[in-house]
């Protein structure tokens, strides 16, 4: 399988730009954070200086009286140090989690803009990974990792500080060093950002190859693939391994590399401590607070660079959804978009053409067909000639590339998509339910439903016994997709959500796929019943159950890059077009009209 490219990268200022403004509202909560994290660093290097004291004025003189007051004021500050650490640390963990949380929903409100072509062409596992873990990453980046960066700056400037008080020339020789770990950590953080690319990369694809091998296990097993998927997922997990090494060696080297120009720090310091010690010029006291102070300098230096590399890990995670969050949908709603309300469910293409994305050759070529309110129209003809599509661009999940789609006379790009959709009802191939209850699914369309309405829509479906003989009745779950209900009765299931919606345009495509001959006639009775006054197109390829009345569309392909359409009664295959429309012969390629 051919592995998809790595998100575009994007510049840490540009992240940034992107993700700061959802931080508006606990900002507060971030800068408590990080103001309670200084107070506690001031709280450590005020202690350090206690200890200097004591080293000095206890033990270098050996009086103990003078330790008490000293001992209490360090208690004391380790105290007060404890409890604004604890504070600040759960103050930045909750902004921090509320970014989380307000992120996440923008970017899946976003996706929910998008067209089902967005997801046709992209693995659910991938896109699950980037509304989990690269969004946890983005995190680390713009709420904790920045609180991080800016307390630990702080504390590198007050240990510092409080380093070059003690000795200053001792303290400017140490800083000499300090361009040495910067160094080491730029080189490591644009390494680290490569390999983290490519680690995010590699866990969407081990999270799409997990979700496609459980949600198709009955095909796994009944192929008898496990071994198969079991490969495939190793081959993944075997490259997100390799990733991950990769940044463990980085990360792993980082340490020790830093640790060394550490030590060569410390010796430095020791050395010409010792001799000013000798010389006369610096107490013991003196230097051992100085190199407590290095000591806590250094791990916040290194902590810096670690952050670096935290930086470059969730930029690239951000990468990934900054790619998501400037996709566009294919098919928004313009500016002036009408609201319509109940429409009549006068339906007309009108010249439509239409060519998928990245599709060379068009689906739909020159289609015009009407349906009078009330009407029901079959839509037939062989696989893949474009009867799904026509449900596709009757609902705008795309627009067509050529013609108009009209309801009740309205071009439908005119309209608001979710007015448009409110006044269609489409119930698909696969029946699409949720794992609720039986009730929650019936009550899909119209949340707050009134529960004697859901039962008058299951009578009418006819599932309404079959629900009672269940264990919890109407609050039984349904399982994952309703796997624990038969085709028939997920089937009716949908038929009740359909007639409770009470849309007066119906789309129904291929109802009866699946479904034996006895249980596609008693799926018939409840579809006659939800058909009963509603516009309805009925996309099948079972002719088998068509009611009398019905006209038929047929999709038909003609040799070539051609298929044409016609309009027939449905009393009898090739009998008379009917009379309000004439069959006009096929124009330029893959459809012919009737206008
Ligand atoms: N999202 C898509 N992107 C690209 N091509 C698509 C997409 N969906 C469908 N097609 C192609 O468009 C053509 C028409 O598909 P459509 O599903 O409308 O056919 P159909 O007549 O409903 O077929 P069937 O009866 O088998 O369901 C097919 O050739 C199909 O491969």
């Amino acid at each position: 399988m051919r592995r998809p490219p790595l998100a575009p990268t994007v510049s840490i200022r540009r992240t940034f730009r992107e993700f700061w403004p959802y931080t508006r509202g606990l900002r507060h909560l971030l800068v408590a954070g990080g103001t309670l994290a200084i107070v506690a660093a001031v709280c450590e290097v005020a202690a350090i200086g206690l200890f200097g004291h004591i080293t000095d004025e206890v033990l270098s003189k050996q009086n103990l009286g003078a330790f008490w007051l000293p001992a209490a004021a360090w208690l004391g500050l380790a105290a007060t140090a404890g409890l604004v650490s604890f504070v600040g640390s759960y103050l930045t963990a909750l902004g921090g989690e509320r970014f989380l949380l307000r992120l996440r929903d923008r970017v899946f409100e976003h996706i929910q803009t998008l067209t089902p072509d967005f997801f046709d062409n992209r693995r659910l596992g991938d896109l699950m990974a980037r509304l989990t873990d690269d969004i946890e990453a983005i995190e680390e980046l713009i709420g904790s990792g920045l609180v991080k960066l800016f307390t630990t700056l702080v504390s590198v400037v007050f240990f510092a500080g409080a380093a070059f008080y003690i000795r200053w020339d001792l303290a400017l020789l140490t800083f000499l060093l300090v361009p040495a770990f910067l160094l080491v950590a730029k080189v490591f953080a644009s390494r680290f950002r490569v390999v983290s690319a490519r680690e995010r990369l590699s866990n969407g694809i081990m999270n799409s190859v997990i979700e496609e091998g459980l949600s198709n296990q009955s095909l796994v097993q009944s192929y008898n693939r496990q071994g198969a998927e079991a490969e495939r997922l190793h081959s993944e997990g075997d490259t997100w391994m390799r990733a991950n090494v990769a940044q463990a060696w980085l990360s792993s080297l980082y340490g020790p590399v830093v640790q060394v120009i550490e030590t060569i720090c410390l010796i430095t310091i020791l050395g010409f401590g010792a001799w000013e010690i000798s010389s006369g010029r610096l107490t013991i006291g003196g230097l051992l607070a100085f190199a407590a102070y290095l000591a806590y300098l250094y791990p916040a230096v290194q902590s810096l660079g670690q952050i670096a590399l935290t930086v470059s890990e969730a930029a690239a995670g951000s990468d990934r959804v900054i790619e998501i969050l400037t996709t566009r949908p294919a098919v928004t709603d313009r500016d002036d978009a009408v609201h319509m309300g109940r429409g009549r469910g006068h339906i007309e293409f009108r010249g439509v053409g239409f060519t998928y994305p990245n599709r060379r050759r068009p689906t739909l070529r020159d289609l015009s067909f009407a349906v009078e309110p009330g009407e029901l129209v079959v839509c037939t003809g062989p696989s893949g000639v474009g009867k799904s599509t026509i449900a596709k661009l009757l609902l705008r999940f795309y627009d067509p590339t050529a013609g108009h789609v009209l309801l009740d006379g309205t071009d439908i790009r005119e309209l608001s998509r979710e007015s448009l959709r409110d006044n269609i009802t489409i119930l698909q191939q696969e029946n699409l339910l949720f794992s609720g209850t039986v009730r929650e699914n019936i009550a899909y369309g119209c949340p707050g439903a009134d529960p004697d309405a859901v039962v008058r829509a299951a009578v009418m479906a006819d599932v309404h016994d079959f629900v009672t003989t269940l264990p919890l009745g109407y609050d039984t779950p349904i399982g994952q997709r309703g796997r624990l209900m038969s085709g028939g009765q997920r089937q009716r299931i949908a038929i009740a959500r359909a007639i409770l919606r009470d849309a007066p345009v119906l789309v129904l495509d291929e109802p009866m796929t699946g479904l034996d001959a006895p249980t596609a006639a008693r799926i018939m009775e409840p579809l006659k019943r939800l058909m009963a006054g509603r516009t309805t197109i009925l996309i099948t390829h079972d002719l088998r159950f068509i009611p009398e009345a019905a006209h038929k569309i047929v999709l038909e392909a003609v040799p070539r890059r051609s298929s044409r359409i016609r309009i027939k009664s449905a009393r009898g295959r090739g009998s008379a077009p009917r009379p309000s429309r004439e069959r006009v012969p096929v124009r330029d390629g893959r459809t012919g009209t009737v206008p």
